[in-house]
């Protein structure tokens, strides 16, 4: 007979910790929690059993040992005779503190060699140097918060945008591990339904209804495809959202690189074929990071080292969440027609007609205008959406060869929102449009994000996706009917990849692996 799910955990906590328990007070650990180098300030940091005893052992003010939770003393910190340095110091009780543990915040004055003294001290008198991420580690263990919380600290430090940062909260706060949590709880619910079933072996009973169990598992994939499916999106606020520049040699892309970056990233010459591999760099506009992909100018060429750029380019093409489709010229826009037939057909792309100061230049008072481009602000429509509206456009004499665009004369033109795609027109040199291209990007990206609660950590998304495998294989066991030990088995299976994502089971080479990527002090 299968093992019941007593067993199985009772298994598994060999292997693994369960984290929930009582609060374990550890050795003391202490490490400089700012960061290094010359500050008005630094903070020293130290946790553990007898980290109160052990600071009012150096520190000359209030007696330490009987102040409460959460209180600022200032004193002086000695080595003996030798005064190191005023300092404040603040006393946590456990579990009142971050780790949970007794813990002392020691405020002192930002010099390295204050700091080097002040841990030498900690050391002697019996702490040692805390790990990468060990004080977080330690809050996890005494259930201070779960395992994607814990994670979300080092997302959070490491936010460099507003929406990194607003992510990284989101998950900090419970984000989407409460909902799991949750249905969990109630998949241990029917698991042990069906190991009661098993217990009574050839009788033929049923504890767990089959029809909750199906809606149970329907509501737990309902609730983790969105979750996958929001990975790409999620990665990408963290990374940033990569959008390639593509069209043929000469049309201006290094230049709308370096316009986008405000930097002279990439070289710009008047020779045709000067880019030879993609060039990128990142930049945070309206609170989110983007990528932005310099590319080898597309052509037919014999060139060897040109050919293997292309190449690149296409790649960077099909990878990018947006295209940016740049030309100047009829010929350069109908060279790029191919390129976009073959790309995805819900990929993302911008059509910009760069070198628009070009048409204003060629005009004098006395000619008739041919090709009077105004700018315009961006019009927003409602928020994060936008119109993107660049110009105002007069007399077009000659039949267009671009796409169909709506409005006639004097009249703002739409920037056309055709099949995904958006055009607009610039003037990469001259910085003219830029702002509409770049509200127009920022737009796209927001429009994306269906709600607060994203993936951005592929170690949730692996599990995720294996969690759904052993659901669906649940599923699939219930259309056929299979007995209740298989069933169980599967059920298994989706429960120990659920506790993984949120930490309820780990292993201690897991939780080495997430705390080792922490910096020291946190
Ligand atoms: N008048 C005008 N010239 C521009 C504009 N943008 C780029 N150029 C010029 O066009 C030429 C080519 O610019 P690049 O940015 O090197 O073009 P590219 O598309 O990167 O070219 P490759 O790297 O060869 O594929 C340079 O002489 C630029 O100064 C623009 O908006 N207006
Ligand atoms: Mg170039």
């Amino acid at each position: 007979m299968a093992l019941s799910l007593l067993d199985f955990l009772f298994n598994l906590s060999h292997l693994c910790k369960m984290k929930e328990g009582q609060i374990q007070q550890q050795d003391m650990i202490c490490a400089l929690a700012t960061a290094s180098g010359v500050g008005a300030i630094a903070v020293i940091r130290l946790s553990g059993k007898g980290s109160i005893a052990l600071v009012n052992s150096v520190f000359k003010g209030a007696d330490l040992e009987q102040a409460a939770s959460h209180t600022v003393h200032f004193g002086t910190l000695r080595n003996g005779d030798s005064l190191i340095d005023e300092v404040l110091v603040s006393v946590f009780r456990t579990p009142r503190s971050f780790t949970k543990e007794d813990a002392i915040e020691i405020g002192c004055h930002g010099s390295d060699y204050i700091v080097r003294q002040i841990l030498k001290l900690l050391i002697q008198q019996g702490a040692r140097i805390a790990r990468p991420g060990e004080f977080t580690q330690r809050a996890f263990l005494n259930g201070q918060f779960d395992l994607v919380q814990a994670e979300a600290v080092a997302d959070l430090i490491a936010a460099d945008s507003e929406a990194s940062h607003k992510t990284a909260l989101n998950q900090l706060r419970g984000g989407f591990s409460k909902k799991l949590g949750g249905l969990r709880t109630e998949l241990i619910h029917f698991a042990s339904m069906i190991e009661l079933e098993l217990d009574f072996g050839e009788e033929d009973v049923e504890f767990a209804e089959r029809d909750d169990l199906r809606r149970l598992i329907n509501s737990l994939l309902g609730t983790i495809n969105p979750l996958i499916d929001s990975f790409d999106f999620g990665n990408a606020i963290k990374e940033g959202f990569p959008v390639a520049i593509i069209g043929s040699p000469n049309v201006g892309k290094s230049t709308l690189l370096n316009a986008l970056l405000n930097e002279e990233k990439a070289i710009v010459t008047s020779i045709a074929g000067t880019t030879r591999d993609v060039i990128e760099d990142t930049m945070v506009l309206g609170g989110l990071k983007f990528r932005f992909i310099d590319t080898a100018g597309i052509r037919d060429t014999t060139d060897e080292v040109e050919t293997i750029g292309i190449g690149r380019s296409k790649q960077a093409m099909e990878k990018a969440d947006i295209v940016i489709f740049l030309y100047d010229s009829p010929e350069t826009y109908q060279d790029l027609q191919p390129l976009s037939d073959a790309l995805e057909p819900g990929k993302k792309r911008i059509w910009v007609k760069n070198k628009v100061d070009n048409l204003t230049v060629r005009q004098t008072a006395s000619e008739p205008r041919e090709n009077h481009l105004t700018p315009q602000p961006p019009l927003l429509t409602g928020e994060g959406e936008v119109d993107p509206t660049t110009f105002t456009e007069g007399n077009q004499q000659e039949e267009s060869p671009y796409p169909p665009r709506t409005g006639g004369r004097g009249e703002v033109i739409r920037g056309e929102v055709m099949h995904g795609a958006v055009q607009l027109s610039i003037s990469a040199k001259t910085q003219l449009g830029l702002e509409n291209l770049k509200f127009t990007l920022i737009g796209m990206v927001k429009s994306q994000a269906a709600s607060d609660t994203v993936v951005s950590n592929s170690r949730h998304y692996e599990h995720l996706l294996k969690t759904k495998a052993a659901l669906e294989e649940v599923i699939m066991g219930l259309d056929t009917g299979i007995t209740g030990d298989f069933l169980a088995q599967d059920i298994r299976l989706s429960l120990h990849h659920l506790g993984e994502i949120t930490g309820t089971i780990v292993t201690d080479d897991l939780l080495d692996n997430i705390f080792s990527k922490f910096c020291i002090g946190k």
